[in-house]
């Protein structure tokens, strides 16, 4: 479960037999909120912080194919009504099941061990949707479980929170007037 507004959880139906196991992971029947129009394959190594990220357009629709993943999330909606929250889920590939991540949620991915990650998206990849801020910035609200992780080059300079913040808004009133 999921105290942050729009955050769903999507749990699989695991079918076993003596060959190994087969789920669905997505129907576009399902209540998920999300119809993704693009996946993603992730593999990160021990150690690796993805993000903090967050989104003005799309929505992912996340989950753990091998290994584990720390899913750090912080709700910077000014309108929600759990704005300013944050909270930790973690995701293991065997006890299968899929996040849907809304707009305007930062979110972070954090592998302690390598592990596998697949997730899809509601809108084609662009970088002007990829809004971010340093990953312990006291303003998300994440006490992450590492002091020193590993960060691409772009989270290892990202800005604070309050300019991730003014960053989305400016960003959500131009997609607003149709200019994105
Ligand atoms: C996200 C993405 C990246 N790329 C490329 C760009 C770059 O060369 C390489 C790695 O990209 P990045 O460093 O941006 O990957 P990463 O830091 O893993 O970015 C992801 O972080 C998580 C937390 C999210 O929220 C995702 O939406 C996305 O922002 O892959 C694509 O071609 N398509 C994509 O959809």
């Amino acid at each position: 479960m999921s105290g942050l507004h729009g955050v769903i959880l999507t749990t699989f139906e695991t079918h076993k037999d003596d060959r190994g196991a087969l789920s669905e992971i997505f129907r576009e029947s399902w209540p998920t909120g999300v119809k993704p129009v693009q996946w993603n394959w992730v593999s990160s190594n021990a150690n690796v912080l993805r993000g903090v990220h967050v989104h003005v357009q799309h929505l992912d629709y996340l989950m753990c194919i091998n290994g584990e993943m720390l899913l750090g999330l912080s709700d910077v909606r000014p309108e929600s009504s759990t704005k300013g929250r944050s909270e930790f889920i973690t995701l293991k590939a065997d006890e299968p099941c899929a996040v849907t991540i809304p707009e305007g949620v930062a979110h972070g991915f954090y592998f302690a061990a390598p592990a596998q990650i697949l997730y899809g998206v509601s809108h084609y990849w662009q970088t002007v949707d990829e809004l971010g801020c340093r990953w312990n910035d006291p303003g998300l609200g994440l006490d992450w479980p590492t002091r020193a992780p590993h960060l691409s080059e772009r989270d290892a300079t990202a800005g604070d929170y309050q300019h991730m913040l003014d960053a989305y808004i400016a960003g959500r009133a131009k997609l607003a007037r149709g200019a994105q």
